[in-house]
């Protein structure tokens, strides 16, 4: 796919800034960003290219049987053979002080330095990646992955990026991704458990 002509993804949402490098929140002060900048020990370094992903496209969901009918998902441009990698999770960097508890868009980037990346307000395709729990397929076919980045000039960066199941032991997943489906992740339990009592303690407000 050709990215639109303006440099952002085709489907970009009008309002929402689009990034192709990580924002850090006031909070996420130059210690935690030299933390995630300094690798322990590194084996595969990445090199991403910047902008729009030619590997997947926003698509908005016109399926009424689709849990998530009417807003968007991602989906694949062409065939994504196992382990691919396909893109980064972008939004703002930010910490366990200044994390919004209402995100729908937040992902936890380190748990022990309590960094995540939210991508309300400002991200990349990764975005719109959907949930596989009651959409069809028996589960997820990509997954989050951390790694790490050239980001020029000999720095190194940690990010979050997605990838394509890889075929597993049998080769039951040896297709990857075909052209057409969609990019489909597990948010985990966790995600759709808070979910769960945030709407059972809006019920209870209610009656
Ligand atoms: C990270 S966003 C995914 C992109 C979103 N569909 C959009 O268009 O902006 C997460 C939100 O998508 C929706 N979603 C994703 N997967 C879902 C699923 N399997 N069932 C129901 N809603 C889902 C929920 O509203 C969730 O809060």
């Amino acid at each position: 796919m050709r990215p639109a002509r303006s440099g952002l993804p085709k489907g970009w949402p009008q309002g929402l800034v689009y990034i192709t490098a990580p924002v850090y929140s006031r909070l996420c002060a130059a210690e935690v960003q030299k933390s995630l900048h300094t690798p322990s020990a590194v084996t595969d370094v990445l090199k991403v290219p910047s902008g729009p992903s030619p590997l997947a496209r926003i698509t908005k969901i016109g399926n009424p049987s689709h849990p998530a009918n009417g807003q968007s998902g991602l989906f694949a441009a062409q065939h994504l053979p196992p382990d691919t990698f396909i893109i980064l999770y972008l939004g703002l960097f930010h910490t366990r002080e200044d994390a919004d508890p209402d995100s729908d868009y937040d992902l936890s980037l380190d748990r022990e330095l309590g960094v995540g990346i939210d991508a309300t307000r400002m991200g990349n395709e990764a975005r719109f990646i959907n949930d596989y729990r009651g959409v069809g397929p028996p589960g997820p076919n990509a997954e989050f992955r951390e790694v790490w980045i050239d980001a020029g000039r000999g720095k190194m960066e940690r990010r979050m990026g997605v990838f394509v199941l890889s075929a597993g032991k049998s080769g039951k997943r040896a297709k990857g991704i075909a052209k057409g489906d969609e990019i489909l992740v597990s948010y985990g339990k966790g995600f759709w458990s808070e979910r769960q009592k945030e709407q059972d303690a809006a019920t209870d407000a209610d009656s």
